[in-house]
């Protein structure tokens, strides 16, 4: 029993077939990457996994339950937590503020409480796991700092940490090196294998071939709302189909 699979989804918008039978079976404790040229399905892929789309057809399986038909916040529940392409952060709060927010919308307290910590017990439970995550991120140091004064780099290792907070099993990474220097490339892959190593299943969409090659398990290819490719880096970037779809280009 594979941990998470897609089995032959296909995702329909209109006429547009976005995802056209891709089936995918993710191991526990992997890094898989997810790539291919723009329009090619990939973010559709991560909304099905997540919950936030439903499959046309074709289905969902997480640890051998069909979670198909179940909304995200069921899946988030669950385990199954994505991050955005853009950063999602509160501008106008603190990291810690981020942290803390992220943490109760997962607990289901709702943001005036998560503010304003009515229930005591549950607060100081809730300041305990945001400075572990916080401190787990390597952004403990910042944590008194607006959001939106952070470096790129540090604002993406908080958008991980507010994931990080409500406890995935498997974490959906949605292009988090997108704009991202040389060093910041090889700070945030050091976080990401540092979250892998934690026992979380990561899936990462990404464009960075530096940071896919570096980091992933395997990969799978998409093309046209299609299963390209599957293989371990080496194979992908010898893989004449995928080398003429994407990497010729990328
Ligand atoms: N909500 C939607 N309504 C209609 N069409 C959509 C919708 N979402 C995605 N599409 C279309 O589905 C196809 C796949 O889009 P998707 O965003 O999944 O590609 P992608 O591989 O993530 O691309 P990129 O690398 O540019 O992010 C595209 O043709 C896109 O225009």
């Amino acid at each position: 029993m594979s941990f998470l699979t897609a089995k032959n989804i296909s995702k329909r918008f209109g006429g547009l077939t976005a995802l056209d039978q891709v089936s995918l079976d993710v191991e526990e404790g992997e890094i898989r990457g997810l790539i291919g040229p723009n329009g090619a399905g990939k973010s559709t892929m991560f909304k099905v996994i997540s919950g936030a789309y439903f499959p046309s057809a074709g289905s969902i399986l997480f640890q051998g339950e069909d979670v198909t038909r179940q909304p995200w916040h069921k899946r988030a529940e669950e385990g199954i937590i994505r991050t955005f392409q853009e950063t999602t952060l509160f501008e106008e709060f603190t990291a810690w503020e981020n942290v803390l927010v992220g943490c109760h919308m997962q607990a289901h307290t709702g943001l005036f409480r998560a503010i304003f910590g009515r229930d005591k017990a549950r607060e100081r439970e809730a300041e305990r796991k945001v400075q572990e995550v916080m401190e787990f991120m390597g952004v403990a140091d910042r944590k008194d700092e607006m959001a939106s004064d952070l470096p790129l780099g540090f604002q993406r290792a908080l958008g991980m940490a507010i994931a990080l907070a409500s406890g995935p099993r498997v974490l959906l990474l949605d292009e988090p090196f997108a704009g991202m220097n040389p060093e910041e490339t090889n700070t945030m892959m050091d976080l990401v294998r540092k979250v892998r190593d934690s026992g979380i299943t990561v899936i990462l969409v990404e464009h960075d071939m530096k940071a896919i090659m570096g980091l992933c398990d395997r990969i799978s290819v998409l093309n046209f709302g299609q299963l390209l490719a599957e293989g371990a880096p080496e194979e992908i970037r010898n893989n004449k189909d995928v080398i003429e779809a994407y990497l010729g280009a990328a």
